[in-house]
């Protein structure tokens, strides 16, 4: 049986809260990728542990690494990689991307498959260029999950050219196991625009943190074989999960600060600073964590989100509740993310009175009283924070399957909860 929907709360007053994040998504899946493949053993510190990173740590036990979770911090211990295995990607873009390089080390046979929506998202370059690298891989054809990769124990490498226009994953998913690739490997990338940066900024900066040499120029990302380091990563809160928590203080009036903010991050969700400003919040850091205040008044925002496009979903909800229209350009990929994004933001914000266009690359939100009803979220964790957001200000948002933002933050509805319970007046 279903569970019922959840109820999202409605904010009675200006929330005033500080808010505790676990540990990123993006950082946790790369640590892990980086800890199975180095020479010595590895700890990742503050892990998040949610669907996305258990399953990354699934797939890598199953291919022969240790990893143990001693309730702090996650021990990896690097092993032969080896098939036969199974991997189970879930919908986690991080694990159907970063995977399949390391699985192509193993000696082995490895199925990678995941839930039935992953095998509609972009995996096609990845496929081709791990073949041209000297990979076996089956697909059947499909160019899409499911495939089968027959391993030899070894990877060959050398230089290949994609287009990575549909996921900035398909080149990090090619970088990180480059280091043991027996040629290194060069990724040229051809077409549109590659999105997301900064989490290629991420790929290459945990890459050379321990011990890798990569060279980037424009559009080229270049990797030389050698080992990697174990010792200690700390993961950083994530700032994407961030999103919602200071839109709260927009929404609301009110104030959040959201604890361990680093000073410098190749984390998207930094850019969260600017573009709540950029609506009317006044954002402050201090040494408790980054502060937002809101007004009780906030206008739109006209914005390119093509380096930040995981902050969508939560950005749209505001800009439904904001003063003054908005337009999020740059975006077009996201109809390969967790759902199409854009036609389930228009969908979902549409069926609660609003008035949200898809755009070629993204979506024009003109602000309308909104009134509640069911939102669905297409297994989507950033629908169901979405769905909160708009909440606060609109009664009656039932929220279908809130269990799914266990994809990368499972304790999202009791923190959403004591944040709003926690507000001076309380909910009425
Ligand atoms: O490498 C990563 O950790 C991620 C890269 C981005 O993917 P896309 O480039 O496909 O948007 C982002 O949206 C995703 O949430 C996480
Ligand atoms: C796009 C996202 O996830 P994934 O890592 O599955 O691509 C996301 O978290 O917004």
């Amino acid at each position: 049986m279903p569970a019922p929907h959840w109820s999202a709360p409605v904010a009675h007053a200006p929330v005033d809260a500080t808010v505790t994040l676990p540990g990123s998504k993006s950082m946790t899946n790369r640590a892990l990728i980086l800890a199975a493949l180095a020479g010595a053993p590895a700890t990742v510190r503050r892990p998040l542990r949610s669907r996305d990173t258990l399953l990354m740590a699934e797939a890598l036990r199953s291919l022969g690494v240790g990893i143990s979770d001693d309730g702090d911090a996650w021990q990896v211990v690097p092993g032969e990689l080896r098939g036969p295995a199974r991997i189970d990607c879930g919908l986690a873009g991080t694990v159907m991307r970063f995977v399949p390089s390391v699985a192509a080390l193993a000696d082995g046979e490895v199925v990678v498959d995941g839930d039935p929506y992953a095998r509609r998202r972009p995996m096609g370059p990845i496929i081709t260029a791990l073949r041209e690298l000297g990979v076996d891989i089956d697909d059947e054809g499909r160019g899409a999950l499911p495939f089968t990769i027959r391993g030899t124990g070894a990877v060959r490498g050398g230089t290949v050219t994609i287009d990575a226009s549909g996921s900035s994953q398909l080149v990090s998913g090619l970088l990180l196991a480059a280091p043991r690739f027996d040629k290194g490997v060069e990724v040229r990338h051809e077409g549109p625009p590659v999105p997301s940066a900064p989490h290629l900024a991420m790929t290459v900066e945990m890459l050379r943190a321990v011990g890798a040499t990569v060279e980037t120029g424009e559009n080229v990302w270049r990797v030389t074989p050698g080992p990697l380091r174990g010792g200690e990563t700390v993961i950083e809160p994530d700032l994407s999960n961030a999103a919602q928590f200071l839109g709260a203080a927009l929404v609301t009036g009110g104030r959040v600060t959201v604890t361990g903010w680093p000073e410098r991050t190749t984390q998207p969700g930094d850019a969260l600073r600017g573009l709540l400003a950029a609506m009317g919040a006044k954002v402050t850091r201090g040494p408790d964590g980054l502060t937002v205040r809101g007004t009780g008044t906030f206008g739109g925002l006209d914005a390119d989100l093509h380096e930040v496009g995981e902050l969508t979903p939560v950005l749209t909800a505001l800009a439904a509740l904001a003063a003054t229209p908005s337009r999020l350009t740059g975006i077009a990929h996201l109809r390969g993310h967790e759902t199409d994004r854009l036609a389930a933001l228009v969908t979902e914000l549409n069926a609660l009175g609003g008035d949200v266009r898809e755009l070629p690359d993204g979506l024009e939100i003109n602000p309308r009283p909104l009134h509640g009803g069911v939102f669905h979220t297409y297994d989507d964790h950033r629908m169901v924070m979405a769905a909160a957001v708009l909440g606060l200000a609109v009664p009656g948002v039932e929220v279908e399957n809130a269990a799914t933002v266990g994809k990368t933050l499972p304790e999202f509805t009791e923190l959403w909860g004591s944040m709003v319970t926690a507000s001076p007046l309380g909910p009425a």
